[in-house]
C-alpha cells in the first residue's frame, strides 16, 4: 500500500477504557490506528490495553508506529490498565498526564469513550478557545455518538456561551480517513483577545506556583 505523508508526526488519541457495545466502535479504534500508520503519525495515549486504548494502540504498534503511553503511577499496575504496547511514560498525576499528551502530540482525536475521554476532550478545545495551543482537535463521531454533544455545543453557540468562531474548534467526521484529513486541511482563526495571550506551552506541565495564595 502506497504511504501517504502527514504533517502531523504524533496525534494524541482520547478514547473510551471500555469497547463500547457496537462492533463499530471497536472497527473504528483499529481504523483509525490503521490510518495512523498509513500516514506514518505516531501515537500518544493514556497507556494500557483496557477498551478502545488498546485497540488503537495495539493497530499502530503493530504497524510499526511509534507508540507512547503516559500513565499516572497510581495506574500502572498492570492488572488495572493492562500491559501498554511500546513506550511507558509514568507521569505522578491526572493532570500530569493530560498535559504530557498533549505536549507531545501535533494534533487530538476523541474517539468514542465515557467521561474520561469527555474530560480530555473538552480540555484540549478549552485550551485551543484559550489561545494555548493552536493544534486542530477531531472528533470521530463513530454511529453518530456524538451527535448530542454536538447538538448541545449549537444550543450553547445559539445561547450566546460558546463563540461561533470557538465552535469551529471541533473539527468531525465519521470516518477515520475523511476525520484525518480534515484534520491536516484544519487553519486555526483566532480573535482578537486570544491572539494577543501569550502563554508558555511548558506551563502544560502544572509545576505549581512558589508562593501559594493563602
Ligand atoms: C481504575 C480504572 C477503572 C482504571 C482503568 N481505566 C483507565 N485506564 C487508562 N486510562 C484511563 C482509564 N480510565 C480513564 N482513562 C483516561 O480517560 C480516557 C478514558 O476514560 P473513559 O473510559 O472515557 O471514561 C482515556 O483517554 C484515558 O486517558
Amino acid at each position: 500500500m502506497e504511504e501517504t505523508r502527514s504533517r502531523f508526526k504524533r496525534i494524541c488519541v482520547f478514547c473510551g477504557s471500555s469497547p463500547g457495545k457496537k462492533a463499530s466502535y471497536q472497527e473504528a479504534a483499529v481504523e483509525l490506528g490503521k490510518e495512523l500508520v498509513e500516514r506514518r503519525i505516531d501515537l500518544v495515549y493514556g497507556g494500557g490495553s483496557v477498551g478502545l486504548m488498546g485497540l488503537v494502540s495495539q493497530a499502530v504498534h503493530d504497524g510499526g508506529r511509534h507508540v507512547l503511553g503516559v500513565i499516572p503511577k497510581t495506574l500502572m499496575p498492570r492488572e488495572i490498565t493492562g500491559e501498554t504496547v511500546g513506550e511507558v511514560r509514568a507521569v505522578s498525576d491526572m493532570h500530569q498526564r493530560k498535559a504530557e499528551m498533549a505536549r507531545q502530540a501535533d494534533a487530538f482525536i476523541a474517539l468514542p469513550g465515557g467521561y474520561g475521554t469527555l474530560e480530555e476532550l473538552l480540555e484540549v478545545i478549552t485550551w485551543a478557545q484559550l489561545g494555548i495551543h493552536q493544534k486542530p482537535v477531531g472528533l470521530l463521531n463513530v454511529d453518530g455518538y456524538y451527535n448530542s454533544l454536538l447538538s448541545f455545543i449549537d444550543k450553547a453557540v445559539d445561547e450566546g456561551f460558546i463563540s461561533p468562531t470557538a465552535r469551529c474548534i471541533i473539527v468531525s467526521a465519521p470516518t477515520a480517513k475523511q476525520l484525518v484529513r480534515e484534520l491536516e486541511e484544519y487553519v486555526p482563526h483566532y480573535d482578537e483577545i486570544t491572539s494577543k495571550l501569550v502563554w508558555e506551552v511548558e506551563r502544560l506541565s502544572y509545576v505549581p506556583e512558589s508562593g501559594v495564595a493563602t
